[in-house]
């Protein structure tokens, strides 16, 4: 199971992330330390946003293309703010993509980051970025860092693991970089387009991103640069070599790594995040006291039938301090329980602690309405319009990213059918959350 969105790990920054990190750079193969401890360097970071995703096949810039309607460079930024000790962000946009990006910035409240015009190409926007951090620039706050982060805009799944691995890496040989095992055999064709060779697989990998590197190592390599190195390279490391005379320590990453080109990426990438953002449950009930409550049982079947699921409740009672920490674990889902009951209250409730909390900023909240209804028993009258005015109200909160509807489950005293109707409930739960399919929204389904 990936991490849902979650605090920073091991830290680079603070006193034990600096040791570790120095510690760990000298450390010898007995473990024991062969250098005095080390201060942490400092570590800002490039990221190159300024192509034109050709290959993505669409008139939006691929960094600019929506996951869950939000662009896709907003994840790769969230992921290295979530890096505490990556002190700069730069990154390398078009001008005529600048207002856009500045845009995002403010809607998500992005930090740390400085925005640079890009090159034509993606080796010149790097550059550029570089020049950002090396050059005293009047209006600029930027400083020049002792390490660099290079990583694609396109690649949003970043941890911070790799990030500490390439940092340290680069700190100790002047450069590191990810690399992936290949899926795909490399061959060389001959002019006549015929096969002339084949690469071993096995002895070779794919370079990725996060890419790390002493600054003056790669800004130097970046200022002996060819024209036709600026112009037609795609390999960091390989200038860092060819003018640094500097071989990068190669640091074993991720599968999620893979830099976002083809629409199948994107696709791709929504399902992880959707996967990643449905790991928690909370079931939201008047009171968690009562044993018996139908919500107690709603939750223990949502836990078996989800594998890898936290599912977990939570009462609205005020003050409630259980649900307030529950939304600061950034939980994106809640199923509001309501028993023999038309009452839209508790569910309200819920929506302005939700709306209070800014959680649904960068992730859409998932709000499921259950209602426990004997419905073949009682009587639908005017109290159903009570229920209709879910439609009114979804509409209102789904400005705020916040996805509500509504879920009629059968309430019958036969315990063998309360069952049943419970498991088709969960599965309905279960599929509302997955999906998060914005269409539904401000419908009452039936289980
Ligand atoms: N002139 C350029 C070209 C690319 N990039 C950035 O470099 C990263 C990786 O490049 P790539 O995947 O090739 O992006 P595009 O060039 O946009 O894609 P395509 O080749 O399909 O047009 C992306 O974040 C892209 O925005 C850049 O900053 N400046
Ligand atoms: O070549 P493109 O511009 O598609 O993408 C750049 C990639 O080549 C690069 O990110 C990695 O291979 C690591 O250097």
């Amino acid at each position: 199971m990936e991490p849902a969105p979650a605090a920073p790990g091991p830290r680079l920054g603070d006193s034990r992330g600096a040791e570790r990190a120095a510690a760990s750079s000298s450390l010898n193969p007995t473990g024991a330390e062969a250098q005095p401890r080390r201060r942490a360097p400092a570590v800002a970071a490039v990221l190159p946003a300024g192509g034109s995703g050709e290959r993505m096949g669409v008139p939006t810039p691929k960094q600019f293309c929506p996951i869950l309607e939000r662009p896709l460079i907003s994840y790769t930024l969230q992921a290295l703010e979530r890096v505490c000790w990556i002190k700069d962000i730069v990154v390398a946009v078009t001008g005529e993509n600048m207002d856009t990006m500045k845009g995002i910035i403010q809607k998500y409240q992005h930090q740390r980051i400085s925005l640079v015009e890009a090159g034509v190409t993606r080796h010149r926007s790097i550059f550029n970025g570089l020049k950002a951090l090396a050059e005293d620039q009047p209006d600029s706050n930027l400083s020049k860092p002792e390490v660099v982060i290079i990583h694609d805009a396109v690649r949003p799944f970043v941890e911070e693991d790799v990030l500490l691995k390439v940092v340290t890496a680069a700190k100790e040989h002047g450069a590191a970089g990810a690399i992936r095992p290949l899926v795909s055999t490399v061959i060389s064709p001959s002019a006549d387009g015929c096969l002339d060779h084949s690469l071993e697989r096995a002895r070779h990998r794919a370079s990725e991103m996060p890419q790390a590197f002493l600054f003056d190592v790669i800004y130097e390599a970046y200022q002996q640069c060819s024209d036709y190195d600026l112009e037609f390279g795609t390999e960091c490391l390989q200038l860092a070599l060819k003018y640094g005379h500097i071989n990068a320590k190669l640091v074993e990453g991720s599968p999620d790594l893979w830099k976002v080109t083809y629409k199948r990426d994107l696709y791709a990438a929504e399902s992880i995040i959707k996967e990643r953002i449905s790991q928690y449950i909370c079931i939201v009930m008047d009171t968690k006291e009562d044993e018996n409550h139908v919500g107690h049982h709603l939750e223990e079947i949502l836990k078996n039938e989800l594998n890898h699921v936290k599912v977990t409740s939570g009462a609205l009672c005020p003050p409630c301090r259980d649900l307030e920490q529950i939304i600061l674990e950034q939980c994106y889902n809640y199923v509001c329980v309501n028993v023999m009951s038309f009452d839209f209250e508790e569910t309200r409730r819920l929506l302005n602690m939700l709306k209070e909390s800014n959680l649904s900023v960068l992730y859409p909240v998932v709000v499921i309405s259950v209602y426990f209804l004997d419905y073949k028993s009682v009587p639908f009258d005017q109290k159903m319009e009570n229920l209709m005015q879910i439609r009114d109200y979804a509409k209102e909160v789904k400005k705020r990213n916040i996805l509500l509807c509504g879920l009629l489950i059968y309430y019958p005293q036969d315990e063998q059918k309360l069952q049943a109707s419970l498991r088709q409930g969960a599965t309905i739960i279960a599929t509302l959350i997955k999906e998060r399919n914005s269409g539904l929204v401000g419908q009452l389904l039936v289980a």
